[in-house]
């Protein structure tokens, strides 16, 4: 058993405690009997602590335990508000350890998706094949009429009679127009391929884009951002490179591999046969050399993302950082995983040495060899001068295109394996389609709300039962308060009126039709507005953040917004008001008034519905009043979903509903319900 004391807080109230850990575990999937603020800080703290842990193969999930607690000092405040937080022993209940997940399977490539992408550019495409096939053919052609060059030379070096000038010209301009035609073409395929690539990237970025943000919910509960970015951006990026590759590089070498064989065997049989069985060795032996220094620059590469995301988590939340005093931990993550890459580059760099080195001797080795053995047969008039020289360069060629397909198949192992990431996503079919199924007219609409038997689990935790057989009726126009404890379900009752999952069983209706029968575009464009503990705002003016709640709105109906959620008067003493820029994820306002944009930005739509999940935990006293008020003038007549800690929050809802593990204990009602 290890123990830890750690130290967490918020807003300057500091938690301390001791992290009591079987030596075995480093991962752990809950905290639990803490509200969700206390327990997402002790959850960072905890990830913290989990680094500092000794690397032990992972325990069984039966019999591993952990607790956080018992030492946890007195009752904190967490807030300035009217209650206080006793903390004094808090349990982390239901730890399951995380079983490694065995590494996910890799996908097919999908040829019908790839054919899809292709269809559109196969003109270009096949106008760059020719091109590039007729660069290859030039290529092969230019080392006969070098030799034939050097034989003339070679003539004139012997005799010195008659006019160089005159014999060479027509040879000669016979070789500029070639490398002015292979200029051209290597020139138009390069520029054809290009276009295609990137505009191939193009699209499949779009498409892929659109797919994931058509996906469930459930969907980003099982993958991390950075895999998801990743498949927009390193993966196309890879696939792109590859599939331009086989074409340029691939087809050209194939040519020219044929070409040149056909002219070294008309030029010389012997040396040809010499040739083809030293070079296969060393091509072969260099692709063995390459394929490790591949593996190693594989690995020095994802060193280098793992130091990069240790420094994107550390900045991306500086806030945090600095609140824990974590720099000089960040620091030390950071320079321990710097040093791990650096070490690898380092290995590289003497690889990539070792290879250079060799190569360079191989290839001068062959150039001798094939001097020395054409010497040979030259001396015994077995092959003229000028033969030797375009042997020379033809078995260059040669060897340039053999040592190219040997990189090409490595690459196109990966371009395949980075397509098949790709298309992976694009034909996943979400249960929850984001358009199709009806909408109630809006002068029908009444924003009666009923949960009858619904019981659900997470997709991601099919075993684990968050709400079981929860029965709950918000008629219209009132205001319904959830409370209870931390876990309960609250914010799970709110996840499946937003239809952002379908209850395992039972319905929620909205005017008694199933939610599954109408359009969700409609019902969270339209019907639903949502507003959370912690709003995230967008990196652009406070006016488009308002605007995102009704993409048509004038300006008139955004000042209006902003006016009913108490934020017009804040927008109008920032210097650039409404276009004032907020910052990444709104850094540049305050917790309250970020609140207020948002909620601003949910009521700019008139929604009939609200769902306000613990909109105003996050804020202080003041701040808190000043939204709270907005939320009472925004809640007017509008059928009201409250998940809430603190009293304030409920004291103007109709009815509190209790709720404790995933059912409804107890329904008070605290002012006479208007029935419709
Ligand atoms: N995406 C998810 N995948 C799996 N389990 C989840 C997911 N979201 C929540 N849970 C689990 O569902 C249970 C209910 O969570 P929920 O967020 O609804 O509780 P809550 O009552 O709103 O809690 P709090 O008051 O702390 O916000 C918890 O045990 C939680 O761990």
């Amino acid at each position: 058993m290890l123990v830890h004391l750690f130290r967490v807080g918020t807003r300057g109230c500091p938690i301390r405690g001791a992290l009591l850990l079987p030596l075995r575990s480093r991962t752990f999937t809950a905290v639990r009997h803490l509200d969700g603020r206390t327990g997402s800080f002790i959850l960072r703290a905890l990830a913290r602590l989990r680094l500092c842990l000794p690397r032990r193969p992972p325990a069984p999930r039966h019999g591993s335990f952990l607790w956080v607690g018992g030492l946890l000092l007195g009752p904190m405040i967490l807030s300035k508000g009217c209650r206080l937080y006793l903390v004094g022993r808090c349990e982390v209940e239901e730890l399951s350890l995380v079983e490694p997940t065995p590494p996910p399977e890799e996908p097919c490539f999908n040829w019908a998706l790839f054919w899809h992408f292709l269809r559109p550019h196969l003109l270009a495409l096949c106008a760059a094949i020719v091109l590039a096939l007729g660069s290859a053919m030039v290529n092969v052609h230019i080392p006969l009429l070098l030799g034939q060059l050097v034989e003339i030379v070679g003539k004139y070096t012997r005799d010195h009679f008659g006019n160089f000038m005159v014999e060479t010209r027509g040879l000669g301009v016979h070789l500029l127009t070639l490398y002015c035609i292979q200029g051209l073409l290597t020139f138009g395929y390069l520029v054809l391929l290009s276009e295609l690539g990137e505009r191939m990237a193009r699209d499949i970025r779009k498409e892929l884009f659109g797919c994931l943000l058509r996906q469930d919910i459930a969907f980003f509960d099982n993958k991390k951002t950075g895999q998801l970015v990743a498949r927009l951006t390193s993966d196309v990026q890879e696939f792109k490179s590859s599939f331009k590759l086989v074409i340029s590089q691939g087809l050209r070498s194939c040519t020219q591999l044929a070409g040149c064989l056909v002219s070294l065997t008309l030029l010389s049989p012997r040396l040809t046969i010499i040739l083809l069985l030293v070079t296969p060795t060393l091509v072969g032996a260099g692709t063995l050399l390459g394929s490790v220094l591949r593996r190693l620059s594989r690995k020095s590469q994802e060193q280098i993302a793992k130091a990069t995301g240790v420094a994107d988590e550390a900045l991306g939340n500086v806030r945090t950082v600095r609140a824990f005093a974590m720099e000089p931990q960040e620091q030390e993550h950071y320079g321990a995983e710097l040093e791990e890459s650096c070490r690898l580059a380092e290995k590289l760099g003497r690889g990539i040495a070792i290879f250079q080195g060799l190569s360079s001797i191989a290839l001068n080795c062959m150039v001798l060899g094939t001097l020395f053995i054409g010497g040979t047969l030259v001396a015994g008039d077995k092959l003229s001068g000028g033969d030797l020289m375009s042997f020379l360069v033809a078995s260059q060629t040669v060897q340039r295109s053999m040592a190219n397909l040997s990189v090409l198949f490595g690459q196109v192992v990966r371009g395949f394996s980075s397509g098949a990431r790709v298309f992976e996503y694009m034909t996943l079919v979400p249960d929850i389609p984001l358009h199709g199924g009806c909408c109630i007219p809006q002068t029908e609409l009444r924003g009666a709300i009923t949960f009858e038997n619904v019981s659900f689990s997470y997709p991601r935790r099919p075993d684990f039962v968050v709400l079981k057989n929860f029965n709950l009726k918000l008629p219209p126009g009132q205001m319904v308060a959830l409370v209870g404890q931390s876990g309960g379900g609250k914010s799970t009752v709110a996840s499946l009126l937003e239809r952002f999952y379908d209850p395992t069983e039972g319905i929620v209706t909205l005017d008694e039709q199933d939610l599954r029968n109408l359009d969700p575009s409609w019902l969270r464009g339209q019907v639903i507005g949502f507003i959370s503990q912690e709003p995230i705002l967008f990196a652009t003016t406070i006016m488009e953040n308002i605007r995102l709640g009704k993409l048509d709105a004038t300006d008139e109906e955004v000042y209006k917004a902003a006016q009913e959620a108490n934020a017009h008067n804040f927008i109008c003493s920032f210097p650039d008001g409404y276009n004032t820029v907020v910052g990444e994820r709104g850094t540049t306002l305050s917790g309250g008034q970020k609140q207020r944009v948002a909620i601003a930005r949910a009521l700019i739509k008139q929604p009939k519905v609200l769902i306000l999940d613990e909109a105003t935990s996050a804020l202080d006293g003041e701040s808190e009043r000043v939204v709270q008020e907005a939320l009472d003038r925004a809640s007017t007549g509008r059928t009201v979903l409250v998940i809430a800690h603190r009293l304030s929050t409920v004291r103007t809802a109709h009815q509190i509903v209790v709720m404790a593990q995933g059912c409804v204990k107890e329904i008070r009602k605290l002012r006479p319900r208007d029935m419709m």
